[in-house]
């Protein structure tokens, strides 16, 4: 045996002593982490992690070991206990049962692609086994989860070099799903090729436009590269590995490349060297985050565009001293020029300084969803200097102020949540707080010619929302029952270009989508006051919502149903009385004008008043609505036909044009 075979025995040796050690050393700070958790500690002491590492520094040099690498080498050995100890306390937070059922998660392309390497390091500490589910869209990874085909998502957000990716931002607008985790991975980009061979030789490169993005300068170089761009890196390689063409390379990691058996011809070819992507883990259920490890939570809102509205909500978040770490801005779908603006912060959603900061920004935005809080994958750590590496004495570091639990907050919906009145907003529009808005239209739709005609009539008198439904569920299901989603193009046509803007009721969830691709404002009727799946759902929704009292609901429900769409997110709620069951038959309902005195005093929300179904004779509308007005109300709501005897639906309870134009003109006075 040689002499560097035998030093080698030993060094092999020593290492595994060193493993040996290593796992002893976890193990017993696995006992730690159960010791702060069973007291509520914080996991991160920095003081004992400073003075830990002062002390090996100092005896490195006793070893003739430089102060430098031993820190770092320990650094990174308290960092996996740090992360270790996150984890055990979550699991337990979480009270995540033992299970063996497989883990089912969605992800981008196939093996070797960079979503699915950060995978498996997302889920490397996850017992169960894995259920890897490879998809070809990232709107086919969130549809996987959705349909509960997959449990978990994992999906690239931003890339260091390339920036933000923004079909994901726009996915993370629609979803119902919340963000539960995140990962920062290391991408090494590297020219795959079956056979080793020169660059120059290479005619052909496949790869997903993301990594071409992220390597143009090392590619800037090579002009004689034709680029083939495919749904994803495994893809690419899949591609190379099948082809009998040694002239064709893919670009790739070069961990998934060793998946098809493709070797690295040059390795970390992106523009920035520090080449990382951020992913997010979503689930359809979030999560809550133990207090004793830092937490990240993400944000989704849009502010009113007068000037300075960004730097409003973003003081809201200095102000209490809640760090923001992104800010990304994308267009809201359907409304191009208005933003949506992402923002993540370093704090947990239920600290209290997180706690006011949402109940304050409820109050400035129009529209405001928590997207989810998660633990941090980033860590701090403990920073030595240059005197501290030289063994001067340590200054315990102060812990962060423990967190208070979330406290009960006054209803959205309510004055002493916000005492000013709410203004609405859409196009050039405005209602509430003094601004006053008419919404004419056919009770329900019946043709393209008769809605028309009430556009131009509403619009030459001073209305300035255009109302129809498209499905009427009247009482007799033998009557008109309206026509159906075709109803959305005519009333998009008819509204489209004439400074107008429409609403329709939602009735079905599945329509709901359709319904915000077609209309400025949606209308819950009375008859779903208390669909919560379809509160839920519009108040996920960047469009203003009219939510009509249900016949028999008291004021407490209809708050109640109010305050959960304003807890979606949605802040652009506007109530409506259209009155209420009475023992009298002769109108369909009772107009309570006493609901809209109490609703002033205790809401800031715009109140509707919509007079038609408390009549018999459409010539008691104009009253009705007038006593509103002068109740206060912020608008009415009525039915206009160019011929209400033949109307299909509400004959009695519509005006004609010309009792129309008299209204107009004293609501106006
Ligand atoms: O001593 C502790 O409190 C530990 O949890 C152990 C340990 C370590 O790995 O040394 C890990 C995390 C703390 O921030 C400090 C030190």
């Amino acid at each position: 045996m040689t002499e560097l075979n035998q030093l080698r025995i030993q060094i092999t040796k020593l290492d595994e002593k060193l493993l040996k050690l290593l796992a002893a050393r976890r193990q017993l700070t696995t006992q730690v982490g159960e010791y702060k958790l069973a007291r509520q500690l914080p996991i991160r002491d920095l003081s004992r992690e400073e003075t830990l590492l002062a002390s090996l520094a100092q005896k490195a040099r006793v070893y003739q070991l430089s102060p430098r690498y031993v820190t770092n080498l320990f650094q990174l050995i308290i960092d996996d206990s740090v992360r270790a100890q996150h984890r055990q306390v979550q699991q337990h937070h979480q009270q995540l049962p033992q299970q063996d059922e497989p883990l089912r998660v969605a992800f981008l392309g196939n093996k070797g692609s960079y979503s699915n390497i950060a995978v498996n390091h997302y889920f490397e500490a996850h017992s169960q086994p894995l259920v890897e589910i490879g998809c070809t869209t990232f709107n086919s990874i969130i549809h996987k989860v959705e349909q509960r085909e997959a449990d978990y998502a994992l999906l690239p957000l931003a890339n260091t070099s390339s920036g933000s990716i923004n079909e994901v931002y726009d996915l993370l607008q629609q979803t119902s799903l919340s963000i539960i985790g995140e990962l920062n991975l290391p991408v090494d980009h590297g020219i795959l090729v079956k056979h080793p061979i020169e660059i120059t030789k290479i005619h052909t490169l496949y790869g997903h436009p993301q990594p071409f993005a992220q390597c143009s300068q090392y590619l800037a170089q090579y002009p004689h590269l034709k680029f083939e761009f495919v749904d994803s890196s495994s893809k690419a390689m899949q591609l190379v590995a099948q082809s009998d063409d040694l002239g064709i390379a893919a670009i790739g990691s070069e961990t998934g490349g060793q998946m098809y058996q493709l070797h690295s011809i040059q390795g970390n070819i992106a523009n920035q060297k520090e080449n990382y992507t951020r992913f997010i883990a979503v689930a359809r259920r979030p999560i809550e985050v133990s207090e004793q490890i830092p937490a990240k939570t993400t944000l989704v809102m849009s502010t009113g565009q007068h000037p300075g509205a960004l730097a409003d909500t973003l003081q809201v978040l200095a102000s209490r001293q809640i760090n923001m770490t992104r800010l990304e801005s994308r267009p809201m779908q359907g409304n191009p020029w208005q933003e949506l603006f992402y923002i993540d912060v370093a704090e947990n959603v239920e600290s209290q300084s997180m706690q006011q900061a949402l109940a304050e920004l409820t109050r400035i935005t129009q529209f405001i969803k928590v997207l989810g809080c998660y633990p941090s994958a980033e860590l701090k750590s403990a920073h030595l200097s240059p005197p501290m590496l030289a063994s001067q004495p340590i200054n315990a570091i102060q812990d962060r102020p423990s967190v208070i639990s979330r406290q009960q907050e006054a209803p959205l919906s309510s004055l002493i949540h916000k005492p000013e009145q709410t203004t609405i907003t859409v196009g050039n529009q405005t209602i509430g707080a003094g601004h006053f808005m008419v919404f004419a239209g056919p009770d329900t739709l019946e043709d393209q010619e008769r809605l028309e005609q009430c556009v131009e009539m509403a619009g030459d008198h001073g209305a300035q929302v255009i109302h129809g439904a498209c499905f009427k569920s009247s009482s007799n299901p033998y009557d008109y029952q309206g026509p159906g989603l075709a109803g959305l193009d005519w009333l998009q046509q008819a509204t489209h270009g004439k400074g107008l803007l429409n609403m329709t009721e939602v009735s079905h969830l599945e329509h709901l989508r359709q319904i915000v691709a077609h209309v400025d404002i949606l209308q819950i009727g009375a008859a779903n006051m208390q669909n919560y799946p379809l509160l839920k759902a519009a108040g996920n929704t960047t469009r203003p919502i009219v939510l009509e009292r249900g016949s028999v609901a008291s004021l407490d429900e209809w708050l109640s149903a109010a305050d959960y769409l304003l807890a979606q997110g949605n802040q652009q709620v506007i109530l409506c009385e259209r009155g209420i069951r009475s023992a009298d038959h002769q109108t369909r309902s009772i107009i309570d004008l006493s609901a809209i005195a109490l609703l002033r005093q205790r809401t800031h929300l715009p109140i509707l008043l919509n007079p038609c179904d408390g009549v018999s004779d459409p010539l008691d509308i104009a009253p009705l609505a007038c006593a509103a007005r002068l109740l206060g109300v912020d608008g009415i709501m009525l039915n206009i036909h160019p011929n209400p005897s033949q109307a299909k639906v509400a004959p009695k309870q519509s005006l004609d044009f010309d009792q129309f134009a008299q209204l107009m003109t004293k609501l106006y006075q």
